[in-house]
C-alpha cells in the first residue's frame, strides 16, 4: 500500500488527538499531543511530541514518540506502535505507551510507571 507517512491529525479511542507536523527524510518528526483525559483539575493543553518512524515501502511502518507533558505535570510518556492499512484502505495506528509520573522519593518508584494501549485513526 501507500507509504505510511504519519504527517497529519490522528484520534484515538479515548478521543485524544495527535498532530504530526512533518516527517523528514530520516523519518524523524515532531508535533503536539492533545490528550482528552486528565487526572488533574488543570486545563488540558497540547503537549509537545518528538518521534521517529520507519519509511518502509509496504506502508506498515513501526514508530515511536515521546510526549513531554510539560504543561500538565512532570510526567513523560513514550509511545511505540505500527501503522496498518485497514481492510477498507484506511490507516490504523496500533500503539502501546509507558507513562512515567514523577514521584517524591525512591521508595515510591515502584508505582511510578503505568502502561496503556490505544488505536488511532486519521481524523
Ligand atoms: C497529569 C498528567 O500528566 N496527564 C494527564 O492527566 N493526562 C495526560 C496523559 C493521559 C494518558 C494518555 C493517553 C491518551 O491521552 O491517549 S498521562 C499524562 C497527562
Amino acid at each position: 500500500g501507500k507509504l505510511c507517512d504519519l504527517t497529519g491529525w490522528w484520534e484515538n479511542d479515548l478521543g485524544s488527538k495527535m498532530h504530526v507536523l512533518k516527517v523528514d527524510s530520516e523519518g524523524n518528526f515532531s508535533g503536539e499531543y492533545h490528550t482528552a483525559v486528565s487526572s488533574t483539575d488543570k486545563p488540558i493543553q497540547p503537549s509537545p511530541l518528538v518521534g521517529s518512524q520507519h519509511l518502509d515501502k509496504d506502508g506498515q511502518c513501526t514508530f515511536g514518540f515521546t510526549v513531554n507533558w510539560k504543561k500538565f505535570s512532570d510526567s513523560t510518556a513514550v509511545f511505540v506502535g505500527q501503522c496498518f492499512s485497514g481492510d477498507n484502505g484506511n490507516e490504523v495506528l496500533q500503539t502501546s505507551w509507558l507513562l512515567r509520573e514523577k514521584v517524591d522519593s525512591l521508595p515510591s518508584d515502584w508505582k511510578a510507571t503505568r502502561t496503556g494501549h490505544n488505536t488511532f485513526i486519521r481524523t
